[in-house]
């Protein structure tokens, strides 16, 4: 059961933009498609819902070969980013009409919207028209709309993306909320890595038609498979450090105490990880640096560029060399200049594709 994607190919013309994709979404599975702006997961999600037709390979939803099938015969329902709503109709109309075209009953039809809208927060709201309400209210009549039918599926593509921040932030766990109590097998587009972060349960990171990494949050976060995805998560990025592997078992890196003791099985992925010059990238998050004494054991020795103190943590640019990179602290009274020891933990140290 649940969603699986087998091989989908699109070729539109002679551009190819999704480009042989396979995953198997589990049955009520929250799966975040993530992704710079063009990189086919629109596309992707379209031809899940039907709205476009793969060149190549198959689509299954609950165990039924969809991947030729109109849209209103695959149990779905939609939420995009412009909320779709009928102006002239209220919010309860608007609600009811996915029940209305089936023909459900007038009873049946008044309790379901009650319901759902109950579920959402937008009871008091059902006689007014779209116009009368705020972005959110009006995104949350969309969501009620698309869920009035207890669908199996449900996909969305950026649908928080006309929300101010604040709002994102507390419609984001709403979703996820919502969604999970309801069982509902998701599938949600966004290009906002915390979005993805906080609501997956896995996330697919995009790149020009591919999905080049599947996992959980934390297995991305924790452990990039290339640049790409490093850069791609979190905030500041990983940093990242040009290696090679000149001799088996002892990688060179720009700054040599911070793979000097990687430990063995991250050693192991480096002869995978290479491109075809023998490099790889040596990857640390800001997070995981310590600032030590200068010439304190395993550390390197680097300059103060800048501080950005943030509140809570605190950003510190730092430069050893030619290299620069950054640590986040907690609040630290470190000045532009000082002259500081890097402590990378070998735990921490990462083996990354280019
Ligand atoms: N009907 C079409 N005809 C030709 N090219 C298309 C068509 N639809 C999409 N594309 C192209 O396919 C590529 C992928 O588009 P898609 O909308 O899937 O990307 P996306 O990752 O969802 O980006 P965004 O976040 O901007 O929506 C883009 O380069 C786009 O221009």
């Amino acid at each position: 059961m649940g969603i699986q994607i087998r091989n989908v190919q699109k070729r539109f013309g002679v551009v190819t933009v999704v480009n042989g994709v396979s995953v198997d979404i589990a049955d009520g599975e929250f799966f975040v498609m993530l992704g710079e702006s063009g990189c086919g997961k629109t596309t992707t999600l379209r031809m899940v819902a039907g709205l476009e037709l793969p060149t190549s390979g198959s689509i299954h939803i609950n165990g039924k070969d969809v991947t030729f099938a109109e849209p209103r015969h695959r149990d779905i329902a939609m939420a995009f980013q412009d909320y779709g709503l009928y102006p002239n109709m209220t919010v309860f109309e608007n609600i009811a009409f996915p029940l209305k075209i089936r023909k459900v009953p007038q009873a049946d039809r008044r309790r379901k919207v009650e319901e759902t809208a109950g579920r959402l927060g937008i009871a008091d709201y059902l006689s007014r028209k779209p116009f009368q309400l705020s972005g959110g209210q009006r995104q949350r009549v969309s969501l009620a709309r698309a869920l009035v039918r207890n669908p199996k599926v449900f996909l969305m593509d950026e649908p928080l993306s006309n929300l101010d921040a604040k709002l994102r932030a507390v419609m984001r766990t709403e979703i996820k909320k919502l969604v999970s109590d309801l069982g509902i097998t998701t599938i949600y587009v966004t290009h906002d890595q915390i979005e993805a972060m906080s609501m997956a349960d896995r996330i697919a990171v995009m790149r020009r038609g591919d999905m080049v990494q599947v996992g959980s949050p934390l297995e991305i976060y924790d452990r990039p498979l290339t640049r790409f995805v490093a850069d791609f998560m979190g905030s500041p990025p990983m940093n990242l450090f040009p290696a090679s592997l000149k001799k088996p078992g002892r990688p060179t890196c720009q700054i040599q105490e911070f793979v000097d003791s990687i430990p063995d099985d991250e050693q192991s992925l480096i002869a995978g990880r290479l491109d075809s010059t023998g490099q790889f990238s040596a990857g640390i998050r800001p997070e995981h640096l310590k600032l030590v004494q200068p010439g304190s054991t395993g550390s390197a020795r680097a300059v103060v560029d800048f501080v950005e103190p943030l509140g809570q943590t605190t950003n510190v640019y730092l430069t050893a060399g030619e290299t620069r990179f950054i640590a986040v602290t907690d609040r630290c009274d470190r000045q532009v200049g000082d002259v500081v020891g890097v402590y990378a933990p070998p735990e921490f140290v990462r083996v990354v594709a280019n």
